[in-house]
């Protein structure tokens, strides 16, 4: 099994320093979870670790090489909000997007290509609306697209930058269900969330992190008031086992 390995890693936003000392595991075969405040640093570091934008420490880890020599093991799927909606492609277009690593650029796509992509959207339940553009529809739809394209890509790391913003509850449903396959096939898979309700218990492992890492382990050992207390500053309650609430 593999696992990313993550050791002092630093991020500095010109005078101002958004991660630091960041040391973890993020182990495969398990749905792990990022956690922590607005403005904790947690899309940064998922932007640090696949080497998209410069981070101070040991290079990080996949195996025993560096990971930014294996970006085309990543799927990663950004935050909404750094989507361009209104790019003119269909559901299609995008989801053979996933296919261009693995067929390369200005060659025809492998009838293999077109069945992997089309698998995926019947994974997520995409497959009636290949033609439409991808900026009519929903947030969850788009989600869904997303995430078939990144099933298209036949990867082994699987980033996932807040994902449920703006889904319906069906679709949020969908994502959890292929991320537990992913995690169960022994893939990576890393999901920013930031949503600390029910949803939270979906996962094995959690990173909690405010700039720093607060807590790195299994989501018993994350979750206890002192480590909530430490990265949200008494602005969750705690209740019991993995029941929390923004105060
Ligand atoms: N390109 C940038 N230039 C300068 N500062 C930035 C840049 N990107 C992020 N920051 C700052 O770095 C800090 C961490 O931002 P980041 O988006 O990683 O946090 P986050 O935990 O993902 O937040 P949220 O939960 O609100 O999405 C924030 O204070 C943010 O304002």
């Amino acid at each position: 099994m593999s696992q990313i390995t993550i050791e002092n890693l630093g991020v500095q936003y010109r005078s101002f320093e958004a991660l630091r000392q960041i040391s973890c595991v993020v182990h495969s075969g398990r749905l792990t979870g990022m956690i922590g405040p607005n403005g904790a640093g947690k899309s940064t570091l998922l932007k640090a670790m696949l080497g998209l934008i410069p981070a101070r420490g040991k290079p990080v880890f996949y195996g025993d090489q560096p990971l930014h020599c294996q970006l085309h093991k990543v799927a990663y799927v950004p935050q909404r909000s750094q989507i361009d909606w209104t790019y003119p492609a269909t559901v299609w277009d995008v989801v053979m997007m996933g296919r261009v690593k693995k067929t390369g650029w200005f060659r025809r796509f492998s009838a293999s290509s077109r069945h992997r992509a089309y698998d995926g959207l019947v994974r997520v339940g995409m497959e009636k609306l290949c033609d439409r553009p991808i900026g009519q529809l929903s947030g969850g739809q788009q989600q869904r697209v997303f995430l078939a394209r990144s099933l298209a890509q036949e990867a082994e790391i699987f980033c996932f930058d807040e994902p449920f913003v703006g889904v319906d509850q069906k679709t949020e449903a969908i994502l959890f269900q292929i991320f537990r396959e992913l995690a169960n096939q022994g893939h990576i898979v890393l999901v920013v969330n930031h949503d600390l309700g029910e949803s939270i218990t979906h996962f094995d492992d959690l990173i909690l992190l405010n700039k720093e890492i607060v807590a790195a382990d299994v989501r018993e050992n994350v979750l206890n008031e002192s480590n909530l207390n430490r990265a949200y500053g008494g602005k969750v309650s705690f209740f019991s086992g993995s029941s929390l609430q923004a105060a």
